[in-house]
């Protein structure tokens, strides 16, 4: 089986899609490049021992339209040919699963690298503005997705092509800055005495900022999950939940425009993940984008820079659907990450 011949020939249709998160596995096929993809009810990860086994009754017991190839977004590094999912048992192996669901090509890639597919071509309804400015340019981008964790991605365009280009840009430092910061990141809960973007910017970084906040207001925390506490600072019954949420606004603000900075995002920071349409009232209060603006000496650039929130259910798969159907516009680097028969 060999890894790298001919390793930017388009994939061969019909083509399975999928986006393989912690808890949810989601598919669709793209029967050409031309019809839309047809999707498959979401698959629960833990109902499934392996991820061979959740594709051939998630998808393929469901479809004549047998796939000929795959490229599946997945949580985690890759590197080998087995690749273990974060928050979840799946190992992904490429070439088993080439000879068990007879394909001819499996492309593995990273799950943010997929949502920053998505955000070269996202169509207006799948995306509210916060702070509307006119996005003409066909610029550098750069999303970032508070979720179970912090998944950060550029869209850096050049050479007439959009290149997506993964890190780990939610382990980056975040330091205090306000008054109140100085009083509250004491609190918050470090990883090896670090307070990393995702120790704040996260479902588990909610509670924890929730956590540090109750502590220097010397309350008890009353709310233990994330959602409660996102619930109970939008309808304003808990104060310490109504900090919480603005400060989260503030730090993701802070970072989306440190961000923007490093990639020079004129067209768009993108604000993706399971959080931030969950919290979308709160992140089009003011905090958000004063931070995101606050960078001197370069808040007049800043300022030109569109944010917005991906509102598409499915953002990753739009991304991967969007380039199986022209590979051409992105330079999507495929060495180590494409199997083939
Ligand atoms: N209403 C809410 N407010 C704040 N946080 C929430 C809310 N609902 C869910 N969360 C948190 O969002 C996180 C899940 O994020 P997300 O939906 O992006 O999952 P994921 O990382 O993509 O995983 P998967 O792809 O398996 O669903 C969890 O920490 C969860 O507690």
């Amino acid at each position: 089986m060999a890894k790298h011949s001919n390793i930017d020939q388009p994939l061969s249709f019909p083509i399975l899609i999928g986006d393989i998160g912690g808890t949810n596995a989601r598919f669709s096929l793209l029967v050409d490049a031309f019809s839309e993809p047809r999707e498959f009810p979401i698959v629960h990860t833990a109902d499934f021992a392996t991820i061979n086994d959740a594709i051939q009754a998630g998808v393929m017991d469901k479809t004549a339209q047998q796939p000929r190839s795959a490229i599946l977004a997945v949580a985690g590094p890759i590197r080998g040919d087995e690749i273990p999912l974060t928050n979840c048992d799946w190992v992904v192996k490429p070439k088993d699963m080439i000879k068990a669901l007879n394909l001819t090509d499996v492309v593995i890639i990273n799950d943010f690298e997929a949502q920053a597919l998505a955000i070269a071509n996202m169509p207006d309804a799948y995306r509210e503005p916060i702070a509307p400015r006119p996005d003409t340019r066909i610029a550098s981008r750069v999303v970032l997705g508070p979720g179970t964790g912090l998944g950060v991605a550029g869209l850096v365009h050049a050479q007439g092509k959009w290149i997506p280009v993964p890190g780990e840009g939610g382990h980056i430092d975040i330091g205090p800055r306000s008054k109140r910061d100085y009083e509250v990141f004491p609190h918050i809960k470090t990883i090896e005495g670090r307070v990393a973007a995702e120790q704040i910017l996260c479902g588990r970084g909610m509670v924890n900022l929730y956590n540090a906040i109750c502590k220097v207001d010397g309350v008890e925390p009353a709310l233990a999950e994330p959602k409660d506490v996102s619930h109970a600072g939008l309808d304003g019954s808990d104060p310490q939940a109504v900090e919480t949420l603005s400060l989260f606004a503030t730090y993701l603000g802070r970072i989306a425009g440190d961000m923007a900075m490093i990639f020079m995002a004129r067209g768009g920071v993108y604000l993706a993940g399971g959080i931030s349409q969950k919290i979308l009232p709160a992140l089009k209060k003011p905090e958000f984008r004063t931070a995101f603006e606050d960078k001197a000496p370069h808040n007049t650039l800043l300022q030109a820079i569109p944010t917005y929130v991906v509102t598409h259910p499915l953002a990753a798969l739009a991304g991967l659907a969007t380039y199986a159907r022209t590979p051409g516009r992105f330079g999507l680097a495929l060495e180590e990450r494409r199997w083939r028969r």
